[in-house]
């Protein structure tokens, strides 16, 4: 696990948008693993920027999503469908039928978490994941819970998760309670991880991931057992880390 320090957000999405596009470039074909929420917008705006200036190319890329609410259609405008479209495909060379994102109307959820495993599968895994991570430690909809799951599969989100996702919704009423979600084994066999955090409200998660045992309780501190996480975060994102002592296991880019 390598932690970079960045100024703020911006500094956050140009860093990320690099090491993206140097996936691309470095391996055309890459199956990129995408992630929705606030954190990557930056990230994905910068993207098109510079495939507008033709800098990028994505046409032999594939991607997959993490995640879904279940019960969402693809036209919703909160569904991560959507929101893939419109901060991402719409605006890049990538082939639609190459993006791939779980369906939240499946009739049998089951079988569409097990048609995701084996997508990934049949696409050769991924090559670089990315990842924001929730307050609660979360990646994807991997909400904390007593074991780590492997597989796609479908999860009831925490309280905590929908309270802070209703700022997206009308109301809290209208957040879908449950999702389809890769599991930790789909993100861990990503041969490259990319985790992203901003902001003071990830400090606390982001230094009990990076230094705290790992445990289901906190998804993402299973982070620390793969091979090649790459971590980028904003000050407020590290406060805690810094306060902690750990300043010196971070490096400054
Ligand atoms: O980037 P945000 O909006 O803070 O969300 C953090 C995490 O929460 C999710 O949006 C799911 O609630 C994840 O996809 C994301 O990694």
């Amino acid at each position: 696990m390598v932690i970079y320090a960045v100024k703020n957000y911006d500094e956050m999405s140009r860093k990320a948008a690099n090491m993206i596009s140097a996936q691309l470039i470095l391996k055309p074909e890459s199956v990129l693993g995408l992630a929705t929420g606030s954190t990557p917008v930056g990230a994905y705006k910068q993207l098109v920027e510079w495939y507008e200036k033709g800098d990028l190319d994505f046409s032999r890329a594939s991607s997959v999503n993490l995640d879904e609410y279940k019960g969402l259609s693809g036209e919703h405008d909160q569904s991560y469908r959507y929101f893939m479209n419109s901060n991402l495909f719409d605006h890049v060379n990538i082939d639609r039928n190459r993006t791939n994102v779980p369906d939240g109307l499946a009739e049998d959820a089951e079988a569409e978490c097990r048609r995701y495993n084996q997508l990934i599968r049949d696409l050769g895994g991924i090559d670089l994941q990315l990842l924001g991570i929730g307050g609660n430690g979360h990646i994807g909809f991997n909400e904390p819970c007593d074991v780590f799951e492997k597989g796609t599969h479908v999860v009831k989100l925490t309280e905590e998760t929908k309270e802070s996702n209703s700022r997206f919704f009308a109301s809290i009423e209208e957040v879908p309670t449950q999702a389809l979600t890769m599991g930790v084994g789909n993100i861990m066999s990503a041969r490259k991880i990319l985790l992203l955090a901003s902001g003071e409200a990830k400090a606390q998660a982001l230094y009990d991931s990076c230094f705290g045992p790992v445990i289901p309780a906190v998804p993402a501190s299973v982070l620390q057992l793969h091979q090649d996480t790459v971590i980028i975060a904003d000050e407020a994102a590290l406060s805690l880390i810094r306060e902690k002592g750990y300043s010196e296991q971070v490096i400054y880019i």
